[in-house]
């Protein structure tokens, strides 16, 4: 199947998710900051809202897919299996006798235990060595609570680690060493899983840090890249140059943002509602700025501005404004209801959005503007601060009517 996606609204057709499991219960209080996690979450119930997320997309006919189960299949496949052994093994923490281990270790589990691994980490304790299969002197002064592989609690948010632009796929290259691994997976998946062979690339992990959450396809031939805690200005010039060259878009919008955890992406301000309109926090509605990025003669980005974001974005779309939908909010709960994701709703087709539940101030003026919004739970899963956009990468989008 062909998997396409112009814009950010189009009806929602493919999307790929990861249901959390065993990688959330490794967090502690002790590694949840490095970890990315703002608390510990409760695994159980987050697994329940997760499943509601998924149910609530496949009621309105989303296909889903899940990224443990594309890995496993994918590790089927020899090739793919050696590769993405070899790279967790390369680990330099490792040193060779403990690599020797791991390699060995890996090697007697099935596809869906391997990748479970690959997801869910190796605790130091679940290694099992001895005389005959030592794990030599890095193993030995390893603490008890330590991971011969990290887990990767942070795959919950599939939108991060690979973004779809029109018939390509970017996977990104992710600025957080907590999340580095994860486009190993990703990568692999694009690459050796037969559901996407002939997949052409548009970016790689090699690249300069670019995220998916950073990326928003405003209208078809039109790309925010948001450039602040993630992705890097030359991150966002190197996938500008890219989608030129693959001629994929005509106006790549660079916005600066905040460089702090409460605005580490662009959808964590602003997500798509419909095909002119936005929800935005209402602290950035005017001051949020754009250069505006057209590919020149000679194939140099050519680089205007800044000018104020909604202008530039309805000129680059060709509409006359770009609609904000004002959330009205006083500015503390707007402040509370932009941490726990309010803004960042995944659009399932133009006026039809799934959002958090509690964010009941910003989900009734989305409601007021004329947008329907289907309410999932996320107390758990919003812990590791992210929403339905986060946790979602669409694969394919139908056409915006
Ligand atoms: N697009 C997004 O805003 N994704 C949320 C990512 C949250 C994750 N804990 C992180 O810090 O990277």
């Amino acid at each position: 199947m062909t998997n396409y996606v112009g814009s950010e609204v189009g009806r929602l057709a493919t999307v790929l998710l990861h249901r959390p499991g065993r990688e959330l219960a490794r967090l502690t209080p002790r590694n949840n900051d490095s970890l990315l996690f703002d608390g510990i979450p409760w695994v159980g119930r987050a697994q329940e809202e997760h499943d509601t997320f998924a149910a609530a997309l496949r009621a309105r006919g989303v296909e889903v897919l899940y990224v443990s189960q594309l890995l496993a299949e994918t590790l089927s496949v020899p090739e793919a299996r050696a590769e993405i052994t070899a790279s967790v093994v390369d680990d330099p923490r490792l040193g060779d006798t403990l690599r020797r281990r791991v390699a060995d270790h890996l090697t007697y589990l099935d596809p869906s235990g391997l990748a479970g691994v690959l997801i869910g980490g190796l605790a130091h304790d679940e290694l099992r060595t001895s005389v005959d299969r030592p794990g030599g002197l890095v193993y030995s002064l390893m603490a008890s609570n330590e991971f011969v592989i990290d887990p990767l609690p942070n795959l919950l948010f599939t939108r991060d680690s690979s973004v779809w632009v029109r018939d390509r796929v970017a996977v990104t290259s992710l600025a957080m060493p907590a999340r580095r691994r994860e486009t190993t997976l990703t990568d692999a998946i694009y690459r050796f899983h037969p559901r996407f062979v002939g997949t052409q690339f548009v970016y790689d992990a090699s690249l300069e840090p670019v995220e998916g959450g950073d990326v928003l396809l405003l209208a078809e031939g039109v790309i925010a890249i948001g450039v602040g805690e993630r992705t890097t200005p030359a991150g966002a010039e190197r996938l500008a140059r890219r989608v030129f060259e693959a001629e994929l878009a005509h106006t790549i919008l660079v916005v600066p943002i905040t460089q702090e955890r409460a605005t580490m992406h662009l959808d964590t301000i602003v997500t798509m509602v419909d095909a002119d309109a936005v929800i935005m926090y209402p602290k950035y509605a005017d001051t949020l700025q754009a250069y505006t990025v057209i590919a020149g003669a000679d194939g140099e980005p050519q680089v205007d501005g800044p000018a104020p974001f909604l202008r530039a974005a309805a000129d680059a779309m060709d509409i006359g404004m770009l609609r904000v939908i004002d959330t009205g909010l006083d500015p503390v709960t707007a402040e509370r209801e932009q941490w726990d994701d309010g803004n960042n709703t995944l659009a399932i087709a133009p006026r039809l959005c799934v959002a958090y539940e509690r964010n009941v101030e910003t989900n009734a003026q989305l409601e007021r503007a004329g947008i329907e919004v289907i309410r999932i739970p996320g107390s758990e899963l919003g812990s590791g601060r992210g929403g339905p956009r986060c946790m979602s990468c669409p694969m394919l989008r139908n056409g915006v009517g």
